[in-house]
């Protein structure tokens, strides 16, 4: 099949879940969250970058363990079924609202491509002030699922993601990563991407294959 006739089947059609294979239905949330919940996930981030970046004395750490564990019974009678939280789901916040995903915001999202910004914080840290090596393949490969989305495929699954490392990518830095499809064959996106710093140095590239579900396909 060919790239305009496959493009032109996904788009207009991902919000019709019988294309994206096993998957639950995600829907954006209409408020983010609530007029609290980006103050809970960026407090939650920073009490991650503290989890790794502070040695406080014992009767420090015994009541900050006392205060974790009372949020912990706080939010626990709260859990909701995948597709439901509005962490990952709530589009006009940082990382989606997601504790796992880069802190990043979205600068352009089309089908030309997604362009993202955003810093690696402290939490991130690999070593000797350079985000660790797992980080990346993160950032790019959630990069590549909007990518494909933007780009008006159904929901995909990573085969294969292949990241050089270029040069040292460093923590609490503005940086920017930007990609986009280069081509698609049959149930096969092929994409890729860059990491830049605000001089446009490149820290990092990757390119993947994102493979179209089948239905029902986990
Ligand atoms: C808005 C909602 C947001 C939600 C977004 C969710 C995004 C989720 C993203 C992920 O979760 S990625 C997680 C990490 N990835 C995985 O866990 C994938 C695990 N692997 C699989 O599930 C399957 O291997 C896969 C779906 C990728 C492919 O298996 P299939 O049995 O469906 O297909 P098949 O193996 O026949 O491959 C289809 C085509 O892709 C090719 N292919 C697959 N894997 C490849 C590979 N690794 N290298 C090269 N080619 C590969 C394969 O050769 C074939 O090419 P042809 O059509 O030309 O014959």
């Amino acid at each position: 099949m060919s790239e305009r006739v496959e493009r032109g089947r996904g788009r207009g059609d991902v919000d019709d879940y019988e294309q994206h294979g096993g998957f639950p239905v995600y829907r954006a949330t209409e408020d983010d969250g609530g007029p609290d919940f980006g103050r809970l996930v960026e407090a939650l981030r920073t009490i991650q970058d503290l989890g790794v970046s502070t040695a406080p004395p014992p009767d420090v750490v015994r009541r900050a363990a006392e205060q974790a564990e009372a949020l912990v019974a706080l939010l626990e009678p709260h859990r909701v079924p995948e597709g439901q939280q509005p962490g990952g789901r709530s589009m006009g916040l940082p990382g989606r609202g997601s504790l796992l995903m880069m802190p990043w915001t979205v600068e352009k999202f089309d089908a030309t491509g997604v362009r993202s910004t955003g810093v690696f914080r402290r939490f991130h840290m690999g070593g000797n002030g350079a985000a660790h090596g797992g980080t990346l393949p993160l950032l790019f490969d959630d990069l590549f699922g909007m990518i494909t989305h933007a780009y008006g495929r159904p929901i995909s699954r990573t085969g294969y993601l292949h990241v050089n490392y270029r040069k040292i990518t460093p923590i609490d830095t503005r940086l920017t990563v930007e990609g986009q499809v280069d081509r698609v064959d049959g149930r096969k996106t092929f994409v890729s991407a860059r990491l830049v710093d605000a001089e446009g140095t490149l820290l990092a590239d990757c390119e993947a294959l994102m493979v179209v579900l089948l239905p029902g396909q986990p």
